[in-house]
């Protein structure tokens, strides 16, 4: 059985990558999502296990400890982190998983998965960045500032992934993903498709006939 393929979608705070993944599961329910476990207190609405796995900080440095991190950092204050072993056991099942962490876990996960398809998605300007996190209501002014100092950062380390998707509106920034899905998929079939075997075959028995 083929590996699934590993997804990781990165970008600066605010910019609505849990948006665009919460639309991108209605729209592909068999893509599976990880779950990351972090030591931030639940929002409203949040739920153990569904949004995230809530941490305390001696929980969180335990899963470090015993390596059960697939990559971790360290964001505005609080720890965050994915969990290894289901992202090992769905890639094994053949299924695809698709991460949804900030830019420099995605840059460890692709140390240790190279073959991974990194996308990051783009605010369509800075004056837009500020305004969803301002709309979201979740942060005070401080943290504000310094997520828009440090999505600044991280919107420089662009170069490092395989795509840039701009979230202008929802719907289009998931069908760009999804487009970018199937894409991969096809790179794949054209390097595993068992035509290439059959026209390997007829290649060898003709230059064997020839000679
Ligand atoms: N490295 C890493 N980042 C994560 C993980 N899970 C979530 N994040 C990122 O941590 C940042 C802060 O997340 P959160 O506090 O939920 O705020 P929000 O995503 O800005 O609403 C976001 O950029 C998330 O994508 C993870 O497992 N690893
Ligand atoms: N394409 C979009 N157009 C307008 N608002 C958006 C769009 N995508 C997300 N948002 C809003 O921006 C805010 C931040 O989105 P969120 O998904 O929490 O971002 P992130 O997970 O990247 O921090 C939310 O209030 C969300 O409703």
């Amino acid at each position: 059985m083929n590996r699934g393929l590993l997804f990781v979608l990165s970008g600066p705070s605010g910019v609505g990558k849990g948006t665009v993944c919460a639309a991108l599961r209605r729209k592909l329910p068999e893509l599976v999502y990880s779950v990351s476990a972090t030591t931030r207190s639940p929002r409203s609405g949040e739920a153990d296990g569904v949004n995230y796995f809530f941490k305390t900080r001696e929980q969180f440095l335990d899963m470090i400890a015993r390596d059960a991190l697939l990559e971790h950092a360290e964001y505005v204050g609080n720890y965050y982190g994915t969990p290894r072993e289901f992202v090992e056991k769905t890639l094994s099942e053949g299924k695809d998983i698709i991460l949804e962490i900030e830019v420099q876990g995605a840059l460890k996960v692709k140390e240790k998965f190279p073959e991974g398809v990194f996308v990051f998605l783009l605010p369509p300007s800075l004056g837009e960045l500020e305004s969803r996190i301002v709309g979201r209501g979740t942060e005070t002014q401080d943290k504000i500032d310094h997520r828009l100092s440090v999505a600044v950062e991280e919107m420089n380390l662009l170069s490092k992934y395989d795509y840039a998707v701009f979230n202008d509106e929802i719907d289009l920034a998931c069908s760009r993903i999804q487009a970018i899905i199937t894409a991969e998929h096809c790179k794949r079939e054209r390097i595993q498709h068992k035509l290439f075997d059959e026209l390997k075959s007829l290649t060898a028995a003709n230059n064997g006939s020839e000679r």
